[in-house]
């Protein structure tokens, strides 16, 4: 994980799966499993061995092919590798591969949408048929068709060949299920012989025999087949294969496939040897049942008999596929069907084919093949399962719609970007990545993705009870202390639990806590999350990784960028200082006030300090002749310009909690929130400036808008020096 605070006042934590309990700090850790270093935070737990993060990721978690972060949420497959959704993006035309998209995965990290793919590797066959052909990780997709025979069809057969176990995606004994023969058809253009099938609709092949897998090619819905190629098992017939070549009279017919499989047609007597080919070459002739095929299969020279069905045999030599057949088809007669087989490069509509070229994608897929989901509560939704509703409000980036689960009924939240700029695009999959990881119940719930239109939507659980700041301003809702107590208790929950993932918020705020129903609270928006590291082990291993100075790069504080709403923002931030997430507890206190005096955040309504601290003396005068004096504490002590002297968020929920039974059933309140919150403000002051300068050191405001323009204008400035802000 990026960053580089160290969160201190967190207590060890368990954590068994996803459960996680609070130890006391005192407790004796034993050490991990693997690394022996003493499991003094954080640590795992399976099968009763304690690890650290480090090495119970390195053990048993799936880290993403392409972020190297732990997968923790839903994942995308190809073959042997693994994505965060949000990773699983096309590195060329950037577009997300969703559920039910073909994809190509080359050479095991280039990964290519189906289009993309066809581009790029054109060229690069064209500049050297002779290249190894990289290995390659495809989801071809078949289209439905009313009658499964007309479709053409793939025949399979467990591969033998000591090829097949070369490039294992497994390491299972048993041999591959591989492509011996295709059948000439459109459809089936994407695949090549000697393609190596890993999962067909979704379900890995691993375990099933062939007549298992043979018989799930043969249905007439959509069938997705995952394959992986490598070793160019078809290559175009050179110069040097070309004795072997059979040969027929009149025609030359050249085409290259965009992954790894060649056909060459070459003309009758005297044999010829094959030029260089280029994509989908052709020389005019006719093909016909007269011409015959030469293929190289994997490095053997074999030959096409045109007939109805042409069967390439294995030469002499012995072929590893020893009885290769292409089926040409109902329109084995025309050119333009000899072109299409193994052609995707080729346009469909110059083939006369029977599938329109609009089936290719037009059906309702089912779940995508290469997607499976790790957490049960994960899901990737397509489009056709919601039915949107209203636009629930609009954020910076994009905007939030309610929406209807159209089997389950569930009501959710659909959250899609308006602007696609590089900063959006950020900002939103870090909001994703950070917030598929959280799982607390005063956290929103994340619920999924939404792939549409080549875009990612991320989906979450719909609050129906509005913002705090909504419910806190509409004062003909009546709000009783102890309720008011036990949102500022909810928030610190979901804020404890942030800071115990090593989670900054940066922009904690009322309209960013959602009310539940049944009134909890739930806190939401990590599009300005910050993660950081604070375990020991983890600080070790990046230390060694990168062989930098652990102390600098490790250091408490850091310099981190400007960002949030000026109103919620702590001193720290605004003077542009080093901070660390002791800013979300001034936040929080601010959030206290509000809740208190039911007023804004605006320094126009809440006053505050031309140190841009909170003015409790003003505020208290104002706001609080019938607030609980500890609540009124809890705000102060949360507000203290020192970060260091802001509580944790840990002894936060204690203290909230001790507060609720202290004004719903008069126990007495805990020490820490005991006397009068404006002496002990004035006592912190003046331990800060001196009795002298306390005075000045508070807002006299005596214009209205003073106080306000400072705040921002203190931001706008500290942004412009060049710390970097998003959102305000
Ligand atoms: N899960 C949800 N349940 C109910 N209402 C929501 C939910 N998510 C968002 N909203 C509503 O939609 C509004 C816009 O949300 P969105 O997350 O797009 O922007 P924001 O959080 O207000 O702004 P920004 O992301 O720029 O900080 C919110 O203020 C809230 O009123």
């Amino acid at each position: 994980m990026p960053g580089s605070s160290e969160i201190e006042d967190s207590p060890a934590t368990v954590e068994v799966g996803k459960d996680k309990r609070s130890l006391g700090a005192d407790i004796h850790m034993p050490g991990c499993t693997v690394c022996q270093r003493c499991l003094n935070n954080w640590y795992f737990e399976k099968d009763g061995q304690l690890y650290c993060r480090h090495d119970y990721w390195s053990k048993f978690g799936t880290a993403c092919n392409s972020c190297s972060q732990l997968i923790t949420g839903p994942v995308m497959v190809a073959g042997e590798h693994r994505y965060h959704p949000e990773c699983f993006q096309c590195q060329k035309c950037l577009s997300y591969i969703g559920d039910g998209d073909t994809y190509a995965l080359v050479e095991r990290s280039k990964l290519f949408c189906g289009r993309c793919y066809k581009e790029v590797t054109r060229p690069l066959l064209t500049a050297s048929p002779h290249r190894r052909k990289p290995h390659c990780i495809q989801l071809v997709e078949i289209p439905p068709t009313p009658d499964a025979s007309k479709r053409g069809a793939v025949h399979i057969a467990a591969d033998q060949s000591p090829v097949s176990y070369r490039h294992s995606y497994n390491d299972r004994a048993q041999p591959f299920i591989t492509i011996t023969e295709l059948d000439l058809s459109p459809d089936l253009e994407s695949l090549k012989i000697g393609d190596r099938i890993l999962e067909v609709n979704g379900s890995t092949v691993k375990d099933k025999t062939v007549e298992e897998v043979d018989a799930l090619l043969k249905s007439k819905s959509t069938v997705q087949i995952t394959v992986e190629r490598d070793l160019s098992p078809l290559r175009i017939n050179t110069e040097a294969d070309s004795n072997a070549t059979t040969v027929i009279p009149t025609t030359t017919l050249t085409t290259t496939t965009a992954a790894t499989t060649t056909t060459t047609l070459t003309s009758s007597t005297p044999p010829t040897p094959s030029t260089p080919s280029t994509p989908s070459s052709i020389s005019e002739g006719s093909v016909g049942s007269e011409v015959e095929q030469s293929l190289v299969i994997n490095d053997t020279p074999v030959r096409l008999r045109p007939k109805q069905s042409l069967r390439a045999r294995g030469a002499s030599t012995g072929s590893s596929i020893p009885d290769t057949k292409l089926h040409f088809g109902p329109f084995a007669n025309t050119k333009s069907q000899a072109l299409c087989l193994h052609s995707p490069s080729r346009r469909r509509s110059k083939s006369p084919s029977p599938v329109p070229p609009s089936r290719q994608k037009s059906m309702d897929l089912g779940r995508s093949a290469s997607f499976h989901t790790h957490s049960q509560d994960h899901r990737v939704f397509r489009a056709s399962d919601l039915i949107p509703g209203e636009v629930l409000g609009q954020g910076f980036f994009g905007q939030a719609i309610k929406v209807t689960h159209r089997v389950t009924g569930e009501v959710m939240v659909i959250k899609e970007l308006f602007r696609f700029d590089e900063e959006a695009q950020k900002s939103f999959l870090h909001e994703v990545s950070v917030l598929r990881k959280l799982e607390n119940p005063y956290v929103l719930k994340f619920l999924g993705v939404l792939y549409r239109d080549k875009k990612l939507n991320m989906v979450t659980e719909y609050v129906d009870g509005g913002t705090l700041s909504d419910i806190l301003l509409n004062h003909s809702i009546d709000l009783s202390w102890v309720q008011r107590a036990k949102f500022v208790k909810d928030i610190s929950m979901g804020m404890s639990y942030l800071h115990s993932m090593n989670i900054i918020h940066r922009d904690l705020n009322s309209r960013n806590c959602f009310i539940r129903k049944d009134q909890t609270v739930v806190v939401a928006d990590f599009g300005l999350a910050k993660i950081v590291p604070r375990h020991p082990e983890l600080m070790r291993v990046e230390k060694e990784k990168n062989g930098r100075s652990g102390k600098k790069r490790f250091q408490r504080k850091k310099r981190h960028t400007v960002v949030g709403n000026p109103y919620w923002m702590a001193p720290e931030m605004l003077n542009g200082a080093s901070y660390d997430e002791k800013v979300d507890v001034f936040s929080y206190g601010i959030i206290v006030c509000e809740v208190i005096a039911r007023v804004s955040a605006d320094p126009d309504d809440l006053p505050r300090c031309v140190d841009f601290g909170l003015n409790v003396e003003l505020f208290h005068k104002k706001f609080c002749q019938n607030c609980p004096e500890p609540l009124l504490m809890l705000a102060v002590l949360c507000s203290q310009l020192e970060p260091n002297k802001r509580p944790s968020f840990e002894s936060l929920n204690h203290l909230c909690e001790a507060l609720i039974l202290h004004i719903e059933h008069g126990m007495s309140a805990p020490h820490e929130l005991q006397g009068s919150a404006v002496e002990f403000y004035r006592r912190a002051k003046d331990e800060l400036y001196g009795t002298h300068d306390r005075k000045r050191s508070e807002s006299p405001t005596p214009k209205r808008r003073t106080s306000l323009n400072t705040i921002e204008e203190r931001k706008a400035r500290v942004v412009s020096e060049g710390e970097g802000c998003a959102k305000t």
